[in-house]
Parts: C-alpha cells; structure tokens; sequence
C-alpha cells in the first residue's frame, strides 16, 4: 500500500488518520482482515450496522481479560466472542472497569483460540495510542467494504511502535519564569502527527558538558491544578528552580500524560484508586501497563538540542537507563524529593514498591 503519489498519506501518516477516526467512533479497515473500531467511541447505530457484516469480536488486553477472568490465550490479549443478543452496555462494561465492583458478573466470557491474533493486537495498538479504553470491536472481512474508511495494513500498525519518531523545531522564544528569568520554550513536532512536546532551556547550557536535566512528563493535574495526589507540581517547581540558580539547564516537558494513558484515562484510574486500588492496579484494570510512556522521546529531543549527556533530575531509575539506552551519557542522577505529603504518600510507596522509585 504504497502512497500513490508523494501526495498520498505515508503508513505513519495513515495509522495517525485511524487513531482520529477511531476517536470518533468510525471504523478502521485493516487491509484484508476485516474492520475494528474502539468500543469506547462506539454509537448504538454503528454496533448494528458492524453487527449486519458478520460475527463480531471483542478485543481486549491481557491485563483487562485477567480482572475479568476471561482465558487469554493470545499472549498480550484475548479475543472475546460476542454473543448476538450482547448489546453496547454490555461491550461497555466489559470495556471499563467503573463498575466491576457493583456488577462483578460479566461471564461467561468465550476467549477464542483459532484464528489470526495479529489484527486484534494492531487495533488494540492503535486504540491505547489514541487514549482511549483499551478494547476494540473487530468484524472479519466483510464481501462489500463501507466507502470512506481509512486503510491501514496490519503489520504496519505492529511495527509503529519500533519506529522511534523524528522530530522538527517548530518555534522558539525567551520566556522568563518566575523559578527562572534566563527561560527558552522550544516547540518540538513528530513527522507524524502525533503529540508536540516543548523544551524549556534555561541560561545557555554548555553542550560540551553533562546538563541538569529533566524530562517531566505532563502532569495537568499536578502541574496545573496543584493536585496533591502526586509530587509532580512541586517536582516541576524545584527542577526549573535548580537550573535557575546553578544558571544553566534543559527541562523537557513530554505530553504523555498519565504515564502515557492520556488525561481521560488517568481520572478514569483516580476512580478506581477512590475504589482502593493502587496507582499500579488502576492501571492494569483499565488494561494499560503500569507505565505506557515512550521513553526514547526525551533522548531524540535532547539530541535535537545538541546534548550529549545530562545529569538526570530523577527518582525513576529506568529513565536514565532509558537515556543511555538511546545514546545519552547520564553522568549523574540528582535525586528530586519535593512535594511529599499525607495524601501521596501511599503512591509514592507503590512506586517504590512496584516499579522501582527510589524513595
Ligand atoms: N496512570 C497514572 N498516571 C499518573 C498517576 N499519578 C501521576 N501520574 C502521571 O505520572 C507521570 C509522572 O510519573 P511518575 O511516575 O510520578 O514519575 P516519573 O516521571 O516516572 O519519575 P520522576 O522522574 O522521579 O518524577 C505524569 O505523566 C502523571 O500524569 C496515576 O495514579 N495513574
Ligand atoms: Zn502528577
């Protein structure tokens, strides 16, 4: 499915187009395996009309399938066959944890075994990229296609994510800050129309030496709000102050919200903490990884920006491993304990516990 001509859309471009569609509750064609649509975004008319070209089947995570106790049998997912009286609650509530706790019974749950996992796995991909609830709705291939519908080739949509995304400068100008005057915005846009990400450079940093740095991943809760169910405010705070006063540094501000699982999501997962689950266990319910950020992005972006090697401000471990991983000399790691209080307390133990914080 080469573009026609350099006019057309490239797979990167095409699989972005499908994350819009699938957002809008539109179907995706999976070119000769049939459609899949996400069932967050599903509308009753459409279930019908999905339902008139053949059976339909539901796809889900791993993690998902686990807390409803349906068989995996596709390693990281599991495909669930859709009974012909299921209605759209029902795919809903199979999709979204809310109301587990209320209405556990969801059974029984058929997983299939036969037949190719491959583009379950490719919607499902698509599907977490555009924030929405990992779950999607997927009909084999029907005799007579819809007109209209984005294409997209499978194995395209399962390499994405090995292809680390390349990035423009967009724009730039001086921003003083109150933590520091000396302030830079950079505007950062991937080649393939998924999220922009800034760059905050204080003072003029020598690019010959190690950098204090920080890749502070979007927190509008924390950062904005001043929400004290995490330390991210406070973080933002204290590493913008540092550079301010040691008159040099880079702070990248990566919008992965949520660890990655977008803004709608993590409220969904604050529900479910309000239930007394863990930040970890939210997310496995919902049927995310605990942490679904791309950790390359900040190494690309400080690349762009002529650094070589940085001294980390982290408590996460596998972020400078992440940096040297992807060429970036972490020279140090500067510990950034700030904004501890009663009611983060528990969920900077699960990190430490969990997914290897340092406390
Ligand atoms: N899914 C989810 N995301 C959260 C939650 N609390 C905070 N976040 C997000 O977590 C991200 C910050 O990650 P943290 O795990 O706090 O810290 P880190 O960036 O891995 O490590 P540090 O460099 O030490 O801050 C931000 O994107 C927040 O929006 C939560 O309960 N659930
Ligand atoms: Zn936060």
């Amino acid at each position: 499915m080469k573009p026609i001509s350099p006019l057309g859309p490239s797979a990167s471009e095409r699989l972005n187009r499908a994350r819009g569609d699938l957002r809008m509750g539109l179907p995706v064609q999976l070119e000769g395996q049939g459609l899949a649509t996400a069932v967050e975004a599903l509308t009753p008319d459409r279930l019908a009309a999905l339902r008139a070209l053949g059976p339909l089947t539901l796809a889900l995570t791993a993690r998902r399938a686990q807390t409803l106790k349906a068989r995996v049998y596709d390693g990281d997912l599991a495909r669930i066959r859709v009974p012909e009286e299921a209605d759209l609650s029902w795919l809903r509530a199979l999709a979204d944890p809310a109301d587990d706790l209320r209405m556990p019974m969801k059974g029984p749950l058929i997983s299939l075994r036969e037949g190719d996992s491959a583009p379950a796995r490719a919607a499902i991909r698509l599907i977490k990229s555009a924030h929405l609830l990992p779950a999607a709705l997927l009909v084999d291939t029907p005799e007579t296609l819809p007109e209209g519908l984005t294409a997209i080739r499978v194995a395209e949509a399962l390499e994405a994510a090995d292809i680390p995304q390349s990035f423009a400068p967009v724009s730039a100008a001086r921003v003083p800050m109150r933590a520091a005057e000396a302030g830079r915005l950079h505007i950062f846009r991937p080649d393939n129309g998924a999220e922009e990400h800034y760059a905050i450079e204080i003072g003029k940093p020598d690019r010959s030496k190690p950098v204090l740095a920080r890749l502070h991943s979007a927190c509008f809760t924390g950062d904005v709000l001043g929400s004290l169910k995490c330390d991210c405010g406070p973080q933002l705070d204290a590493a913008l102050t540092m550079m301010g006063e040691q008159g040099a540094g880079v702070l990248l501000y990566l919008n992965q919200e949520g660890r990655g699982i977008g803004l709608a999501n993590k409220m969904r997962a604050y529900s479910l903490q309000d239930q007394g689950f863990d930040t970890v266990e939210a997310n496995h319910r919902l049927g995310f990884e605990d942490d679904e950020r791309d950790f390359r992005i900040g190494a690309a972006l400080l690349k762009k920006l002529g650094f070589a090697s940085v001294r980390l401000l982290t408590n996460n471990p596998a972020k400078s491993a992440m940096l040297e991983a992807n060429g970036i000399t972490v020279s140090e790691r500067v510990p950034l304990k700030v904004g501890r209080s009663r009611h983060n307390a528990a969920y900077l133990a699960t990190k430490a516990a969990k997914s290897g914080h340092l406390l």
